[in-house]
């Protein structure tokens, strides 16, 4: 185990020879977002090019899209099918209208199409780096009462397991996994993406959960329950015992892992860092998505996974300690965390010269 320092981040940071173009960073697809979630999507897309991506595409509803360019310039929108979109376009009768509505009732209407897949084929052949799952909504939480007489145990991972209820763009989701899986060498995975990946993994015989496996090179970025889903195990053990369970999850998935949080263990299951920076700025809503595309961002300019996720996980966190030092540890934003991207690169570039 070692902790990340300034001088091993220093030989990380990829250089920007002259003789250059955008392409020459590296193209970024970043499947995020969703109707209540569009934050993320702006959050990990803008990241990625903070950290120097050339081309980031953002793919996700046109309702998310929409959101992001009104936002921004600097991102290009791939708007994916929605199944809303295909069903009034099927539509035919009045008496169609009120069995399809039956049909969807429980759908999230911004719910991205199967056929979306189909969009983005092309797209990932060309891409060099694939992130997946910030605010990409597949799953809720079953929040039905509970009988007084059937109590549960919610610390209990495997209830946590049951309680998750695949819903909004899971039928999208696993079509896309499919078409990763024997496409894209990069990806990382983010929020609901490690959600599902828990779920089949715990539920190797349910025939509802269509299986995928992970590329070549993965980056799964769990916070501590989400690693409690991963493994099964207590979210109070991991915390207790923090790189032992991303070590152990990185062995057993064959990816890079980064357990998120105060000192965040970075492991590909042989090397393990864990972090020296950031603070509890960083606990606010949105940083997440903001780390999942500076990962994204580094692997599209060439690196490998375990130092795109050291690099990453230790700038953001001189990203929190710059804006802690200026502003307290109370008011930052994950947007404007996105500002101090530049200023933590440019600390070490200085402490380079
Ligand atoms: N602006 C936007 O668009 C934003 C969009 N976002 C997107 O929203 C989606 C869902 O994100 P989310 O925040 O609703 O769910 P999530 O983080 O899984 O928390 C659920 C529960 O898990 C727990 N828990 C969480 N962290 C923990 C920890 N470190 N250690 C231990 N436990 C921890 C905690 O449960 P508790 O401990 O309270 O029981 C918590 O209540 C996701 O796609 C994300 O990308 C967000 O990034 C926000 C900004
Ligand atoms: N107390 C803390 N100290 C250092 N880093 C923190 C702290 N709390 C949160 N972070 C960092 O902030 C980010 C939070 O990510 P995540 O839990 O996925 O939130 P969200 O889904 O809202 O973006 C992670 O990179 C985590 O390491």
């Amino acid at each position: 185990m070692d902790m990340l320092t300034l001088d091993y981040i220093k030989t990380l940071l990829p250089t920007r020879p002259d003789e250059s173009h955008k392409m020459t960073f590296g193209n970024v697809l970043n499947i995020a977002g969703s109707i209540n979630y569009r934050g993320a999507a702006y959050l990990s897309s803008m990241a990625a090019l903070r950290v120097g991506a050339g081309y980031v595409s953002l793919a996700s509803s046109s309702c998310v899209c929409n959101s992001i360019t009104a936002q921004t310039p600097n991102i290009v929108t791939i708007p994916l099918v929605t199944q809303t979109a295909l069903m009034s376009s099927a539509i035919t009768s009045t008496a169609k209208i009120i069995s399809k509505l039956d049909q969807y009732e429980h759908t999230d209407p911004e719910a991205i199409s199967v056929d979306a897949v189909k969009q983005l084929w092309v797209k990932l052949q060309q891409t060099s780096v694939v992130s997946v799952g910030s605010g990409l909504s597949l799953m809720g939480t079953d929040d039905q009462p509970r009988s007084p007489n059937e109590p549960q145990n919610d610390s209990d991972p495997q209830v946590q397991q049951d309680n998750l209820q695949l819903k909004g763009n899971f039928d999208f989701f696993c079509h896309l996994m499919k078409a990763i899986e024997t496409s894209v060498t990069k990806l990382i995975l983010d929020a609901d993406g490690i959600n599902f990946y828990a779920k089949m993994i715990q539920s190797p015989n349910d025939e509802t959960l269509p299986s995928f496996k992970l590329p070549t090179q993965s980056v799964l970025t769990p916070h501590p329950k989400e690693l409690s889903r991963l493994l099964a195990v207590d979210v109070t053990d991991i915390q207790q015992q923090r790189e032992h369970y991303a070590t152990l999850a990185a062995t057993k998935f064959g990816a890079v892992v980064v357990l998120k949080g105060h000192k965040t263990v970075i492991t590909d299951g042989q090397q393990t860092f864990i972090n020296s920076t950031g603070n509890s700025a960083l606990a606010k809503a949105g940083t997440g998505d903001v780390l999942t595309g500076m990962i994204a961002g580094f692997c599209a300019q060439g690196m490998a996974p375990l130092e795109a996720a050291c690099l990453s996980v230790y700038l953001h966190g001189l990203a929190g300690d710059l804006v802690s030092k200026q502003q307290s540890c109370y008011s930052l934003l994950a947007s404007e965390l996105l500002d101090y991207i530049p200023k933590a690169i440019q600390l070490v570039l200085q402490k380079t010269a």
